[in-house]
């Protein structure tokens, strides 16, 4: 796919539910008791797999126009899945969903595609495996696919987190709706807390003090209605495009602002950004509200240490971002970005590398020199939606353009991405 190069944007947007609370939705309406109603659901591949495991378990999700009907069975309703479950490319899918099936009365067998079965299960299952469950790779340790015999009723424990996890950190609480008691974690790093605000929306029993979270077990969760915010994650590129392209003004519309999320928007605006926050407010316990970006000065800064987790998705756009800012930007603390879809560091530097820019990669992360325009040329996305949506926002800021290859992968979080930025590209 080309993406030729365009002067400016004006234009107003929406972007896709949040990926995130999406997958929430699904997992916590399925064990409700009653039937929720999840507006603004993200059809994208990584939720709907999420809904095809839950389907799989005997759960009615039936998807309307307006909202996504789901019949909730109850914390004890999930039925024996007669194959094995399948994520597809979703790491938020298969380790959340441990922590669940950990607490059920049958056994199942949990795997995805190529790049699910090489990224890093151990940091759920030694959690998993202190609360009693029975969980195990199949083929190769600590990784899928993965066998878990439900334990019926887990132990509660308290856990210190290794690693700054949003993912890790659910898979417990999700597990401590099975425990025996109190089940509590201390994070390492604050890491986003969709799961802690959508438990206690639905009437689970959790507590948060500072970088602890306390979840006790309860009777039942109960159905709701939820309207899930747009992603933060998607607007990213656009925030990025607008900040970088000569004349542009873009608009999003209703974007989740939950503070475990915002780095990007703090980060663009440390870097010099023009970017505006408007009609704040709440909805189905998440923040929310309007974004409105024009271009802005960059200028090189330094990433690291406690935002990281505030904006881990959103740094292959930030590297973007920096290659059109004076001087220089270091992301520092950002190892993860090596175990998730792809190894994004590298994968960020090789390709940014073949469009012109001056860019190394460090230990644990990136150093960029900015301030010069972007060549363009041929790159690879890695089937890496991330990859392939920062590299489309610096082709659409390059002299030249890029062609992408494989960029279908988009798919999984953001399936209307080049719809928009076909649109970008006729009203260049
Ligand atoms: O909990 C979630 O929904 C997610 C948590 C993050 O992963 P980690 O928990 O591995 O940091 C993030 O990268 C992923 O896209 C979604
Ligand atoms: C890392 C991501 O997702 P997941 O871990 O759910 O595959 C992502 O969407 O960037």
């Amino acid at each position: 796919m080309f993406i030729q190069p365009v002067k400016g944007v004006k234009m107003e947007m929406v972007v896709p539910g949040d990926k995130s609370i999406s997958h929430r939705s699904i997992m916590l309406s399925s064990i409700a008791e009653g039937e929720s109603k999840i507006y603004n659901f993200l059809m994208g591949e990584d939720c709907l797999n999420t809904i095809d495991c839950f389907q799989k378990m005997g759960v009615e999700i039936v998807m309307g126009r307006e909202y996504i009907k789901v019949g909730g069975v109850g914390l004890r309703g999930l039925q024996r899945p007669e194959e094995r479950l399948d994520v597809g490319n979703s790491g938020t899918t298969i380790r959340l969903l441990s922590g669940i099936l950990a607490g059920q009365n049958f056994d199942c067998e949990i795997t995805g595609d190529a790049s699910i079965q090489k990224r890093p299960m151990d940091r759920v299952i030694q959690p998993l495996r202190q609360m009693g469950a029975d969980i195990y790779g199949l083929e190769k340790e600590n990784y899928a696919p993965l066998a878990i015999k439900g334990k019926g009723r887990l132990k509660g424990i308290h856990y210190e987190m290794p690693v700054a996890s949003a993912q890790v950190k659910s898979a417990i609480l999700l597990a401590g709706l099975y425990g025996d008691g109190r089940t509590s974690l201390r994070e390492f790093q604050q890491s986003r807390n969709h799961t802690e605000l959508m438990l206690k929306y639905m009437g689970g029993d959790i507590e948060v003090k500072g970088l602890e979270v306390v979840c006790r077990p309860v009777e039942k969760l109960q159905a709701r209605e939820i309207f899930v915010p747009g992603d933060i994650s998607s607007a990213a590129f656009f925030l990025v495009l607008g900040s970088i392209l000569d004349d542009g003004e873009i608009r999003i519309k209703d974007v989740g602002l939950n503070p475990t999320r915002t780095g990007i928007i703090d980060v663009l605006l440390q870097m010099g950004a023009n970017i505006e926050v408007m009609h704040k407010k709440k909805c189905s316990g998440e923040q929310m509200g309007d974004i409105r970006v024009k271009r802005g000065m960059l200028r090189g800064i330094e990433i690291g240490g406690e935002i990281i987790p505030r904006l881990i998705d959103e740094i292959p756009a930030i590297a973007v971002a920096a290659c059109f800012a004076e001087g220089t930007t270091v992301i520092r603390n950002a190892e993860e970005l090596k175990v998730k879809e792809s190894n994004r560091i590298k994968a960020m530097v090789t390709e940014l590398k073949k469009l012109g820019a001056f860019i190394e990669e460090t230990k644990d992360g990136m150093m960029i020199q900015g301030g010069k325009a972007l060549r363009g040329g041929r790159i690879e996305s890695y089937q890496d939606h991330r990859i392939a949506m920062s590299l489309t926002i610096a082709g659409l800021a390059s002299k030249e353009g890029v062609e992408i290859d494989n960029p279908e992968c988009v798919a999984i979080s953001f399936p209307t991405f080049f719809d928009i930025v076909a649109k970008i590209m006729k009203n260049k």
